[in-house]
C-alpha cells in the first residue's frame, strides 16, 4: 500500500504549496491524480517517489513509515519506486548513451553484472531498437528519450511506479507505447501506478480510478 496521509508540502515551511493532502494507492492498482497547473501534484509525487521531505503528514509504504527522504532512504525503499518526469532533457545524463541510461540504476546499486541481461530485457519492452541504443540524448527525439527514462524506472522492477506528466510533450502514437509499456510491466509484475496530469480523457482512459487533487485536500472549514 502506498499511503500519503495528511501530508503537508512545499518550498518554503512558512507557507507550503498545500497542505493536508492524502492520497492511497492500492497495491497493483492504477490511480490518476488530475488537477489544475500549479497546484501541488507534482511536489506530491515528488514526496512519494522519496524525492521531496514534506514539512508534516505521514508517507508510509508497504508498512514502512518513510522518515528519510532522497539519498538518505533506505534503499529497499527508494529500489521499490521507480520514477518518471515529465522532461527527458532535465532527467537524463547527456553524457549517458541510452543503453548505459537504462541500466543505470544497476550500476548505482553495486548490480553491474545484471547490466547486459537486464538491457536485453528492458530496450525491447520500452520500444528502443538496437541502433538507438549507442546515441547520447542530443542524438534521439523527445520521445525516444522519454523510452529510455521509463526503461530506467523499471530497471529495478520497482513495485511502485510514479508517472508524473510521463507523456505530455508526446504525440499520440508514443503516449500510447509508453503506455502499453506500463501496463504490460504492471501486468508482469502487478506494480502499482500513481499517474500525475492534466489530460482527464487519457487517465480515465489508462487508469483503475482517477482522483480530482481538491479531493485529497481536507474539506474547508464551514462558514
Ligand atoms: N523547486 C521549487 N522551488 C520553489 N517553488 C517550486 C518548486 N517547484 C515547484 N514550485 C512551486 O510549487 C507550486 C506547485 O508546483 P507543482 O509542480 O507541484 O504543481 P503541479 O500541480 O504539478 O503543476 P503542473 O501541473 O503545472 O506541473 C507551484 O506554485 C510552483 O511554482
Amino acid at each position: 500500500m502506498l499511503e500519503l496521509d495528511t501530508v503537508t508540502a512545499g518550498y518554503d515551511r512558512r507557507a507550503p504549496v498545500f497542505r493536508g493532502a492524502s492520497l492511497t494507492v492500492a497495491p497493483g492498482e492504477s490511480v490518476g491524480l488530475l488537477g489544475p497547473s500549479g497546484c501541488g501534484k507534482s511536489t506530491l509525487a515528488r514526496v512519494a517517489a522519496l524525492l521531496h521531505r514534506p514539512d508534516a503528514g505521514r508517507f508510509v509504504l508497504d508498512g514502512t513509515e518513510v522518515t528519510a527522504w532522497r539519498h538518505r532512504a533506505p534503499r529497499e525503499l527508494r529500489t521499490a519506486v521507480g520514477v518518471v518526469f515529465q522532461q527527458p532533457r532535465t532527467a537524463a545524463d547527456p553524457r549517458l548513451t541510452l543503453a548505459d541510461l537504462l541500466v543505470e540504476p544497476l550500476r548505482a546499486t553495486g548490480r553491474r553484472a545484471e547490466a547486459a541481461a537486464r538491457l536485453a530485457e528492458l530496450a525491447p519492452a520500452v520500444g528502443l531498437t538496437p541502433d538507438l541504443l549507442g546515441r547520447r540524448a542530443h542524438e534521439v527525439s523527445d520521445g525516444q528519450l522519454q523510452r529510455a527514462c521509463l526503461g530506467r524506472a523499471l530497471a529495478l522492477r520497482p513495485r511502485w511506479l510514479i508517472c508524473d506528466e510521463m507523456t505530455a510533450m508526446l504525440d499520440a502514437s508514443t503516449t500510447a507505447a509508453l503506455v502499453a509499456a506500463v501496463e504490460t510491466y504492471r501486468e508482469e509484475t502487478g506494480a502499482g501506478l500513481l499517474a500525475v496530469g492534466h489530460d482527464r480523457v487519457l487517465l480515465r482512459r489508462w487508469c483503475d480510478r482517477t482522483v480530482e487533487w481538491k479531493d485529497c485536500l481536507p474539506a474547508e472549514e464551514g462558514p
